[in-house]
């Protein structure tokens, strides 16, 4: 595997966070979660972010953090909603290896036990499946690699996706 990035996108609960730890402290890797950069830079916790911003300028200020984003040899665990930013998709691919975290949608649900309090950028009226189903094909557009997490430990999707990593990137210089 070369030192580029490794950039987790997927729906949220899907495990970018525990998995970007996980995977950070295996390949001795700094850690960053734009979610907490997001955090830093408004001052305030990812739900009162998006209350305040509201969906469209929520998602937009997620893409300009993105953006700022330079970094070398990192896990970079993303916040679900990127994948609506062409810009921030496109520099984050001149980052690294995108990796989709693919879990199916009923243990999403399963696994999403605070869904009005983390701040989800979901529109009015939408529900959590309809977001699921409009979001699935764009992380699929954009991911070098899709690891699965259903009925899988974190530390076996890790393995996975170093070794999906090391299969993908081989004839890389
Ligand atoms: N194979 C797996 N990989 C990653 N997370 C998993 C897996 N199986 C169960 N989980 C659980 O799913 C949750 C994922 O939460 P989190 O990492 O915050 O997701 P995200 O950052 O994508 O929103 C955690 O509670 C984690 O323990
Ligand atoms: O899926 C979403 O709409 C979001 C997921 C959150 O991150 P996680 O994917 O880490 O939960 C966070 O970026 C933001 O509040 C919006
Ligand atoms: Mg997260």
């Amino acid at each position: 595997m070369n030192h580029q990035n490794i950039i987790l996108i997927g729906m949220a609960a899907t495990g970018k966070s525990t998995l970007g730890r996980r995977l950070a402290r295996r390949l001795d890797w700094a850690f960053v979660d734009t979610d907490l950069l997001m955090e830093a830079w408004w001052g305030a916790p990812l739900q009162q972010i998006r209350d305040h911003l509201g969906l469209e300028a929520f998602v937009q200020a997620e893409a300009e953090q993105i953006q700022r984003i330079h970094l070398k040899q990192c896990v970079i665990a993303t916040g679900g909603s990127v994948v609506y930013s062409e810009e921030a998709m496109a520099h984050l691919q001149g980052q690294g290896h995108i990796v989709y975290v693919q879990t199916s949608f009923e243990s999403i649900s399963r696994r999403l036990t605070n869904p009005s309090s983390r701040g989800l950028a979901i529109g009015p009226g939408q529900t959590l499946k309809d977001l699921y189903d409009e979001r699935a094909p764009l992380y699929a557009r954009f991911a070098q690699l899709t690891v699965n997490t259903d009925g899988a430990t974190p530390d076996q999707t890790c393995s996975a996706i170093t070794l999906g990593l090391s299969r993908t990137t081989q004839d890389e210089p």
